[in-house]
């Protein structure tokens, strides 16, 4: 009888959110991301003891089982990928891949793409996220504090030195924030003078537009790599014009995937 219960209140609260969610754009949208970060906080908890049974702790190489993991989350929100340009990741040697950041949700896009031996540079803040900051240790994210622009450099040009001596390739999200205005903001500059400090092979810029597809069920959402740009042989002045290169690429892959008319603008 309890069961029967239980059961008759569950359907009416799953019922009350299907029928919330259809009437109002925000509720939606909040209830997805609930969802998001729920699955993040339990696949997080329940992946790191295998990153650290396989792996033995910190490495890039758990990236492999954070990947799988996240990979699987769009079967939860009826999501398809379309992919382009995965081979321009099949660069030799060490790589800076820059890509937009629209929310907590790109990382959904980010595992459809990344290649192996790949880490990402995020904001230390997240170190301390639970069994998220947990799970983002262990994958051997690099963490960079933002406020402090002579710390940040410095852990970046140690960075260029392992990339080299590893053969690691490193994601960057040049805006240094999350922005969902469906426009770029400006980007900054420690991905490009990481890119000629390490003279690596080339700049892949990503773009994808993710919000609008997340909303409609079930979503279709872009994901393009770019060719890359060659950064051997540039000097620190060459940087700025880099910076440029790529936020004008990836600002008008931007438009055209979420099918807007291209517009220009400067990055400065
Ligand atoms: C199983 C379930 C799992 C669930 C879940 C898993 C998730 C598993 C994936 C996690 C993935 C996480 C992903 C996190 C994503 C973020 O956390 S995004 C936020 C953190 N990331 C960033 O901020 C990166 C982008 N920021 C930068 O590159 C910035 O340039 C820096 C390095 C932070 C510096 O910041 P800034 O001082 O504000 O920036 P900027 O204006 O560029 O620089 C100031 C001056 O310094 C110079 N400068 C900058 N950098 C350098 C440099 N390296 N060398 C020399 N000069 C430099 C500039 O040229 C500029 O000088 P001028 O040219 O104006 O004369
Ligand atoms: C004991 C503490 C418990 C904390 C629990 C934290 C729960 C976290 C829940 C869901 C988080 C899913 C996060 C996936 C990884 C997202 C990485 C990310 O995109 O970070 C944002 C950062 O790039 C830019 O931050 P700002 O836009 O500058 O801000």
């Amino acid at each position: 009888m309890e069961l029967g219960w239980l059961l008759a209140w569950g359907a009416a609260l799953l019922l009350g959110l299907r029928v919330l969610m259809e009437l109002s754009a925000a509720a939606n949208f909040a209830l997805r991301i609930g969802l998001y970060s729920v699955l993040c906080v339990v696949g997080s908890a329940l992946a790191a003891p295998v990153c650290v049974l396989v792996n033995g702790g910190r490495s890039v190489k758990n990236m492999r089982i954070i990947k799988a993991v996240v990979k699987s989350f769009k079967y939860f929100f009826g999501l398809r990928f379309e992919v382009k340009g995965l081979q321009n990741f099949e660069v030799e040697g060490p790589a800076i891949i820059v890509s937009n950041h629209q929310s907590i949700l790109d990382m959904m896009g980010l595992m459809e793409v990344l290649p192996d031996g790949c880490v990402q540079v995020g904001k230390k803040e997240l170190m301390y996220a639970g069994s998220v900051g947990l799970i983002i240790y262990l994958g051997g994210v690099i963490f960079i504090n933002r406020k402090s622009t002579s710390s940040a450099k410095m852990v970046m040009a140690e960075v260029a030195k392992t990339m080299v001596a590893e053969n690691v390739k490193v994601w960057v999200y040049p805006e240094g924030t999350r922005n969902c205005t469906g426009d770029l903001l400006p980007f900054k500059k420690g991905a490009f003078h990481l890119a000629v400090q390490a003279q690596v092979t080339g700049t892949a810029p990503v773009a994808h537009g993710f919000l609008t597809d997340f909303l409609s069920s079930p979503g279709k959402i872009k994901v393009e790599v770019l060719p890359p740009i060659e950064t051997k042989g540039l000097t620190p002045d060459d940087v700025s014009d880099l910076t440029d290169r790529c936020f004008c690429l990836m600002r008008e892959t931007l438009f055209r995937l979420s099918g807007r008319p291209a517009q220009v603008k400067d990055s400065s």
